[in-house]
């Protein structure tokens, strides 16, 4: 289970968080929203240990983040929104690259299933001839390297086609559901959000996403 409580970020003199707190229980998929510019990103960065807080404190199973970056990190599976893969070689040698720098060791036919468990197929390819899709279903392949307990994206399913967005929203399920992984997740597409979040948070001052949300059946918790 993760616990945020009462985080703050500040930049020189530009407050981007003010007093966030939230959890999540396993198996849960949560989505964030906010206008561009409203904190997203960087609160996902706080959660994922790659940046630290100004003020406030987080626990992931209990654990206090100030106390075990370390451990805690091995936990978390954190998908940034650049995409992060090397173009010039196959998604096969990627895959293989990135086991060897993940804690958990994972045999070439268990990278092969990861990707096939999203239908990214193209194993021989060479990432620069795949499409924007299939790009962003290796980087979550790769994410998912080390049996992350808590997977953080920002926006995964962004300029993508909508075969491989439903593609992706239908593997997150499974992940939540019958992994019991805790999902956090960013995007803009509010179709997209009501069908596969338990619950959004929307973060920043503007009503312009809660009001947007109203009536769709998914609960909606606004973060400052
Ligand atoms: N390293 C940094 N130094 C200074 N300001 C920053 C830094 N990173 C982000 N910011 C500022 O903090 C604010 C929040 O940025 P952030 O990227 O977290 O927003 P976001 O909600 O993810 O936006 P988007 O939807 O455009 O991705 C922005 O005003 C941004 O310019």
């Amino acid at each position: 289970m993760l616990e945020v409580n009462g985080v703050q970020k500040r930049y020189k003199r530009k407050n981007v968080l003010q007093d966030v707190s939230f959890q999540l229980k396993s198996g849960e998929i949560a989505g964030l929203v906010g206008e561009n510019g409203a904190g997203k990103s960087t609160l996902l960065q706080i959660v994922a240990t790659v940046m630290q807080p100004s003020a406030g404190e987080l626990l992931l199973d209990g654990d206090q983040y100030k106390d075990s970056y370390k451990q805690l990190r091995r936990k978390i599976g954190y998908v940034p929104q650049e995409i992060a893969v090397w173009e010039e070689y196959t998604v096969e040698e990627n895959m293989l690259f990135f086991e060897k720098l993940s804690w958990e060791r994972k045999s070439a036919e268990e990278c092969r299933q990861l990707c096939l468990d999203m239908q990214l197929t193209h194993w021989k390819e060479k990432v620069h001839s795949l499409s924007g899709g299939m790009k962003r279903k290796l980087n979550l392949a790769i994410s998912l390297l080390n049996d992350p307990v808590l997977l953080l994206l920002d926006e995964p399913t962004v300029g993508i086609d909508l075969k491989s967005k439903m593609e992706i929203s239908a593997y997150l399920r499974k992940l939540a559901k019958m992994a019991g992984k805790t999902i956090l997740y960013t995007s803009h597409d509010m179709d997209e959000i009501t069908n596969l979040c338990d619950r959004v948070y929307s973060i920043g001052e503007d009503p312009f996403y809660p009001d947007l949300l109203e009536g769709r059946g998914v609960e909606v918790v606004k973060l400052s």
